[in-house]
């Protein structure tokens, strides 16, 4: 049998990097070589949940040692903090699944406009391949650096894509009313995500200006084959459960939907997407939580087509999907370690 990928950990005290170790732990493909974080930890003290033992100590990121021991990085870090360090990856020839916002946008302009940070990866930033397999598997198996997309944005442009792609709807004015679990935001404390402020209370946040806005526009203006862009409303809520992401969308049928029509189209669009459920009961995010499925359905109501799309923010929209994409890299079946 082929000797297993090193793949190296990066930012592994995180809630990603946990999932994703846990995921790795389970693939007959890789090997969790090195674990890099600032913490000088186990990373079983880091993670005591894991459900498989590993014996490796976290160590200071360092390049070279990276690339002597692992073909594979995933960056499990903030924004800004990934394309501070992929180049040095890539220039080692290690590939590159950053699950930060850095590499999603084509454009510099629109990130520095939307993460108040000027992109400092313009090579990385032209070669990144945006993760979304559903969408993009056929661009994936050649990428040296993938662009793991967000959460809330996975859960959004599943749910449309069919519909963009196929001209079905009006491009501007869809609604995209979505709500995270807590875990959506990370693992270092924050004062709305501290316990007393979040518990027992759903509010909206950056309402009109959040940063996954131009993802799902860029992306979903893709998906319908380009021409004038697709421009969404997206509102995001932070519910007090742990993990999960439910997405709400409403949008315009250019003709007359018909609901069974609807959901025979998605079924047939995602035919070959072995974590794309489309379903006809009301999905909730217990159905998908710990799993890398998205649970979709579709709904026509007063002449507007509502969109149910909900997924498990750390796997289907992050870790798991990493881990689609390294399958799809490594020419491995593409749910390997995911079921
Ligand atoms: N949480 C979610 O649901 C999703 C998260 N993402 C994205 O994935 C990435 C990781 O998210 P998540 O695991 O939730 O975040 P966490 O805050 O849980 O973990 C991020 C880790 O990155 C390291 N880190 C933090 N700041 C810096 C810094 N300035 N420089 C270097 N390392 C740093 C820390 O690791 P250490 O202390 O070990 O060095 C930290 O634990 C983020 O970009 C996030 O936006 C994407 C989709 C969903
Ligand atoms: C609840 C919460 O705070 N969620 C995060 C999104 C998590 C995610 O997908 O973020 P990335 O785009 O950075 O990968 C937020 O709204 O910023």
């Amino acid at each position: 049998m082929a000797e297993p990928v090193g793949a190296a950990i990066v930012g592994a005290s995180g809630y990603a990097a946990r999932e994703l170790i846990q995921i790795l732990l389970r693939h007959p493909g890789v090997k969790v070589a090195v674990a890099t974080s600032r913490q000088d930890e186990r990373l079983d003290a880091l993670h005591p949940g894991l459900t498989k033992r590993i014996d490796l100590a976290c160590e200071p990121f360092d390049a070279d040692r990276i690339a002597e021991r692992a073909g594979y990085a995933f960056l499990a870090l903030p924004h800004t903090a990934s394309m501070a360090i992929a180049p040095s990856l890539r220039e080692r020839g290690v590939k590159v699944i950053d699950l930060s916002a850095d590499y999603r946008l084509d454009d510099a302009q629109v990130y520095e406009d939307w993460y108040g940070h000027e992109h400092t990866d313009a090579e990385g930033l032209n070669s990144a391949v945006y993760g979304l397999p559903e969408l993009f598997r056929q661009k994936i198996p050649s990428a040296t650096l993938i662009a793991n997309p967000g959460c809330y944005t996975s859960a959004s442009i599943l749910g449309l894509a069919p519909l963009v792609a196929e001209g079905l709807i009006e491009r501007t004015g869809i609604v995209i009313d979505a709500k995270s679990g807590v875990s959506g935001a990370g693992r270092s404390p924050k004062l709305n995500t501290h316990f007393p402020e979040c518990n027992e209370s759903l509010s909206a946040y950056s309402v009109g200006r959040h940063r996954h806005t131009p993802e799902i526009d860029q992306i979903l203006t893709t998906a319908s084959g380009g021409g004038d862009p697709v421009e969404v409303i997206f509102t995001p809520h932070l519910v007090p459960m742990d993990r999960g992401i439910f997405a709400t969308i409403y949008a315009k049928p250019l003709g007359t939907a018909v609901e069974h029509d609807l959901i025979e189209l998605y079924r047939s669009f995602y035919a070959d997407s072995p974590f794309v459920r489309v379903v006809t009961h009301l999905p909730a995010t217990k159905d998908s939580a710990y799993t890398n499925f998205c649970d979709i359905t579709v709904r026509v109501v007063r002449g507007r087509i509502l969109i149910l799309s909900c997924l498990d923010n750390l796997i289907k929209g992050a870790a798991g999907v990493a881990v689609q994409n390294l399958n799809l890299m490594l020419g491995a079946p593409e749910a390997t370690a995911l079921f």
